[in-house]
C-alpha cells in the first residue's frame, strides 16, 4: 500500500519487488555485492529517472534509490537525516558504544569533534613517514612474491598493510599483521563470522547458543588489547616529542571541551575518553581498512589495463621524486608534501573510486521530511524508506559522466591543474558535487583524507618498481588456501562487462581477492 503512486518498476502487492529481485539476481554472477542492483534496475527499466522506489522486503528493507545529486543534497547536507538501523548490525557490535559511524545526535557530535582534528590533512603529513614505514615492508612482501613469481591474492596483503597503517596512526604502534597474527584482527574476523550465523537475515542464529557467548569474548578481547594500548600511548606521551598519534590529539581536543585541563597535565587517562577511544579505535580499523585496500588493488587493476594512464603517473611520479625508484622513501621522509604534487595520480584515484566505490551511506526517511526532485518539483514521501544515493548508480549516470564505464582520470582534472603545487583543490572541486565515494555532509568519511595520502603513498612506492598482472584466468590454482575467497571455475563471471566485479564477503571485497603477479620492473 505504501508503494501506491510511487515511481519505480511495476510492483505487486503481493510480492513486491521480490520477483524482479530475483530475476536480475540470476544475471549477477555469483557473490557479486547487490550494490550492483540499481544499476540492473534501470538497465531492465531505462524510462526510470534520477530516483526510483524499490520493495524487496523481506531480502532488504524498503527503499528509495537516489541518482540525482542535488536530492542526494537534500537528506545528507541540508539536513543530515539519522543513519539507518541497517548499518547497525556488525558496526554496533564491533564498536560499541560511542563509536562515531552508528551514534546520532550529541553522543556523535562529541566524538566526531574530538577525533575530527585528528585527520585533518595538515596533521597527517607529520604521519607520513611512519606509513612509509609500514609501506616498506608492503614492499618486501611484493618483492619476495614477484621473485618467486609467485600467484597471489593481492587484497590480503593490501588489506594486513591498511590495518598496521591504521595502528600506526592512531596509536603510534605497529598491530604487526603483515609479518604475523594480530589479535585485534582476528577478533574482528571471528565477530563478522559469528554475526554470520543464522544466514543473511540471522532468523537462525538461536539455533547455536555459542554465538552470544563468543561474540563477548571477542569484544572482551578487542576492549583489552586496544585498552592497554591506549594507556602505553597515554603514558609515552611526553617522551614521543613532536610525534603525535590520533589518540593524544583526540584527548587533548576532549579535555579542551570538558573544561578538563589539558592532557600534559592529566595523570590518567579519563575513564569517559577511554571507553569512547577504544570503540572509535575499533571502529577505524574497520571502517579504513578493507576501503582502503580495495583502492589499492583496484588502483593496480585498472592501472594495468591501462597502459597509457599507468605511464603518464609513472611519468609524474618520476618528475616529483627524481628517476630512482629507491631514493623516494628518504625523499618522504624528509618532505612528506612533495605528496601534493601528485596531481594526475589524485585524479586517477578518484577515478578508481568512481568505478569501485566500497561504502555508501543509507539513511531513515522520516514522517516530515519529504525529497524534492528539482527537475520536476515532484515531492516524494519518505518516512520509513532507507533513502539510498547508491553509488555505483550515481558513479555510472552518463547525466555526470559521458562514457561511464571508460576508465578517464581526466573527467577529475580541469584544465587549470597542470601541475602548479595546490592545485588539488581544483582536482577535487570539478566533480565534487556528483562525485560520492565518501559520502557528503556532517557525515562524510572522517578518513578520508587519510586513505587518499596512504594510496599516494602506496602507489608512489610500487608502480615504479613492479608490474602487475591481474591473474583471474589462473584462480583455480588457489583453491584452497584458507582466505575464505571460493577460487569458481564454473561462470558467469562479468558484469557490466566487467571482470573484476565486487563481492560481498562480510564487506565489499575485490572478486576473488584480485589474483595477481608481480614482475620486478628493470631499474
Ligand atoms: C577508500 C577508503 C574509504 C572509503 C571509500 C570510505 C567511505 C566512507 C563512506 C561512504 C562513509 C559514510 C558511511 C555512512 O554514512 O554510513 C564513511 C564513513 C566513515 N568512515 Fe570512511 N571510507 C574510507 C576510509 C576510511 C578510513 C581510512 C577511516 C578511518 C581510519 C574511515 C572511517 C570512517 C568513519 C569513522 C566513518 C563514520 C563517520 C560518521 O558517521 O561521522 N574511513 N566512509
Amino acid at each position: 500500500m505504501r508503494m501506491k503512486g510511487l515511481p519505480g518498476p511495476p510492483h505487486s502487492y503481493l510480492f513486491g519487488h521480490l520477483r524482479l529481485f530475483l530475476k536480475l539476481s540470476r544475471r549477477m554472477p555469483k557473490g557479486a555485492h547487490l550494490h550492483a542492483m540499481p544499476n540492473l534496475v534501470k538497465q531492465e527499466y531505462p524510462e526510470l529517472g534520477a530516483y526510483f522506489y524499490l520493495d524487496p522486503w523481506p531480502i532488504a528493507h524498503q527503499m528509495l534509490v537516489v541518482s540525482d545529486a542535488e536530492m542526494m543534497n537534500q537528506f545528507t547536507v541540508q539536513r543530515s537525516l539519522p543513519k539507518h538501523p541497517v548499518t547497525n548490525g556488525l558496526i554496533q557490535w564491533l564498536g560499541g558504544p560511542g563509536n562515531m559511524v552508528t551514534s546520532e545526535g550529541a553522543k556523535w557530535k562529541k566524538w566526531r569533534s574530538a577525533f575530527s582534528p585528528c585527520f585533518s590533512a595538515s596533521h597527517l603529513m607529520s604521519l607520513v613517514p611512519a606509513i612509509v614505514d609500514e609501506c616498506v615492508t608492503f614492499c618486501d612482501t611484493l618483492t619476495e612474491k614477484a621473485k618467486k613469481k609467485e600467484l597471489f591474492r593481492i587484497e590480503r596483503a593490501a588489506t594486513k598493510l591498511t590495518v598496521d597503517v591504521i595502528g600506526k596512526v592512531t596509536l603510534n604502534t605497529s598491530f604487526n599483521t603483515q609479518k604475523g597474527q594480530n589479535p585485534l584482527v582476528e577478533s574482528i574476523s571471528a565477530t563478522v563470522a559469528w554475526l554470520s550465523v543464522g544466514g543473511l537475515l540471522g532468523t537462525l542464529a538461536f539455533l547455536d547458543l555459542r554465538q552470544p557467548v563468543m561474540l563477548r569474548y571477542h569484544t572482551w578481547k578487542m576492549n583489552t588489547y586496544v585498552g592497554n594500548l591506549l594507556e602505553e600511548c597515554f603514558a609515552t606521551r611526553h617522551s614521543r616529542g613532536r610525534s603525535k598519534a590520533v589518540v593524544d590529539l583526540a584527548l587533548d581536543a576532549f579535555l579542551k571541551e570538558e573544561a578538563k585541563g589539558t592532557a600534559a597535565e592529566a595523570k590518567k587517562l579519563d575513564p569517559e575518553f577511554r571507553e569512547a577511544a577504544i570503540s572509535n579505535i575499533k571502529v577505524f580499523v574497520v571502517a579504513g581498512h578493507d576501503t582502503t585496500s580495495s583502492l589499492i588493488v583496484y588502483s593496480y587493476y585498472h592501472l594495468a589495463k591501462n597502459p597509457s594512464i599507468l605511464a603518464r603517473v609513472r611519468d609524474e611520479l618520476n618528475e616529483v621524486f627524481g628517476s630512482d625508484p629507491s631514493a623516494i622513501e628518504a625523499q618522504l621522509h624528509t618532505d612528506p608534501h612533495l605528496l601534493n604534487k601528485l596531481h594526475y595520480t589524485l585524479a586517477v584515484i578518484r577515478e578508481v573510486l568512481r568505478f569501485r566505490s566500497p561504502a555508501s551511506t543509507v539513511r531513515l526517511g522520516q514522517k516530515d521530511f519529504f525529497l524534492r526532485d528539482p527537475l520536476s518539483n515532484a515531492v516524494l514521501p519518505t518516512e520509513d524508506f532507507m533513502l539510498w544515493p547508491a553509488p555505483p548508480a550515481m558513479h555510472m549516470s552518463p547525466r555526470y559522466w559521458p562514457d561511464p564505464y571508460v576508465f578517464d582520470p581526466n573527467r577529475h582534472l580541469s584544465a587549470r591543474s597542470t601541475g602548479v603545487s595546490g592545485q588539488d583543490e581544483t582536482v577535487r572541486n570539478k566533480t565534487k558535487d556528483f562525485w560520492i565515494a565518501f559520502s557528503k555532509g556532517p557525515r562524510n568519511c572522517i578518513g578520508q583524507e587519510l586513505a587518499v595520502l596512504e594510496v599516494k603513498i602506496v602507489l608512489a612506492m610500487t608502480l615504479r618498481r613492479f608490474d602487475f598482472i591481474p591473474a583471474f584466468d589462473e584462480v583455480n590454482k588457489l583453491r584452497g588456501d584458507g582466505t575464505g575467497y571460493p577460487s569458481e571455475t564454473q561462470g558467469p563471471f562479468e558484469l557490466f562487462g566487467d571482470e573484476a566485479y565486487q563481492v560481498f564477503l562480510g564487506t565489499t571485497k575485490p572478486r576473488e581477492g584480485m589474483p595477481m603477479r608481480l614482475k620486478l620492473r628493470e631499474q
